[in-house]
């Protein structure tokens, strides 16, 4: 009897065609991790030797059960979280090693979206989205929020990319969750990232608005150019959407390859043994 697992698998549609497969294996790397470990404590390691490239404009998931070292190893990326050694490349740069002057230009060029938005919930859409221009400014153009028209125009436009534009003047705390959302990707796209790093971006969301921002997600890395690195805990998800897929498992990355080939056994190495359950849950 088919379980429920092979049958989900089956019927996922395959994104990719055989000569898409082929432009992704040639795509430009934008990020390469060499060697990452990461340990919060002298005892236990969180991540284990993670190496791995992106390529530019790839939708690339990273998939594992709770505690496997998902968020950890987005965070490694732009230093949130401080890797205990190993190399984070980046516009042929080691982060690593940045100090905080150069880290805090260099991560102008790194997006992020969040599980719960991190937005300013009394402020409006519009001054939530210039918040992604910080980056960019000088100490006291930031406190009193100096914007040039270009950058307003910036923001704007993205809104409207987003279906946002009837809602800019509402403040966030008026918003749906998937609206929130599309807020906190047109905060980091004002960014003019090449690397967008989503952490979870979909976990408090419906299905409906899941999918709303898994098709901006899709279409920001195919018609922008820009590399979005994304932690799911949904398997059907990652692979209807993604380029390719990473499986970490115990803070080790089990799988990396294109979602055509994460079968039950790969899926089983990545969540251990109660694979009917993960799907049905
Ligand atoms: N600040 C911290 N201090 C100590 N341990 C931590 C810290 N943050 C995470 N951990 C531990 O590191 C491990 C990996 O956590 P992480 O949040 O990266 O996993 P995850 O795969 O993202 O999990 P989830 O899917 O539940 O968010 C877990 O065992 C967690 O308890």
């Amino acid at each position: 009897m088919q379980t429920v697992l092979e049958r989900t698998v089956k019927e996922i549609p395959r994104p990719l065609a055989y000569h898409e497969t082929e432009v992704v294996k040639s795509a430009k790397t934008i990020l390469q991790l060499n060697n990452i470990h990461k340990s919060y404590d002298q005892k236990n390691s969180v991540l284990n030797d993670i190496s791995l490239s992106l390529g530019e404009g790839q939708l690339i998931s990273i998939i594992g059960p709770s505690g496997a070292g998902k968020s950890t190893l987005l965070r490694c990326i732009n230093r949130m979280i401080e890797p205990s050694s190993g190399e984070v490349i980046f516009d042929d740069q080691n982060i690593v090693l940045l100090n905080k002057k150069r880290l805090r230009r260099t991560r102008a060029k790194i997006g992020m979206i969040f599980q719960h938005y991190n937005l300013v919930s009394r402020l409006t859409v519009f001054e939530n989205v210039l918040h992604g221009r910080f980056g960019y400014k000088s100490t006291w153009q930031g406190l009193f929020n100096v914007y040039t028209e270009e950058e307003k125009m910036l923001a704007l436009n993205i809104l409207q990319k987003l279906g946002m534009e009837d809602h800019i003047y509402k403040r966030c705390d008026q918003l749906s969750g998937g609206q929130k959302q599309r807020v906190g990707i047109a905060r980091a796209l004002v960014q003019e990232p090449k690397l967008l790093l989503c952490d979870e971006p979909i976990a408090s969301l419906d299905p409906n608005a899941s999918k709303v921002i898994m098709d901006h997600l899709k279409e920001i890395s195919e018609t922008m150019g820009i590399t979005v690195l994304v932690n799911l805990h949904q398997v059907e998800v990652a692979t209807r959407y993604s380029d390719r897929i990473i499986g970490l498992s115990k803070g080790c990355k089990v799988f990396d390859d294109e979602p055509g080939k994460l079968n039950k056994f790969a899926i089983q190495e990545i969540y251990g043994t109660n694979v009917d359950e993960l799907i049905t849950e």
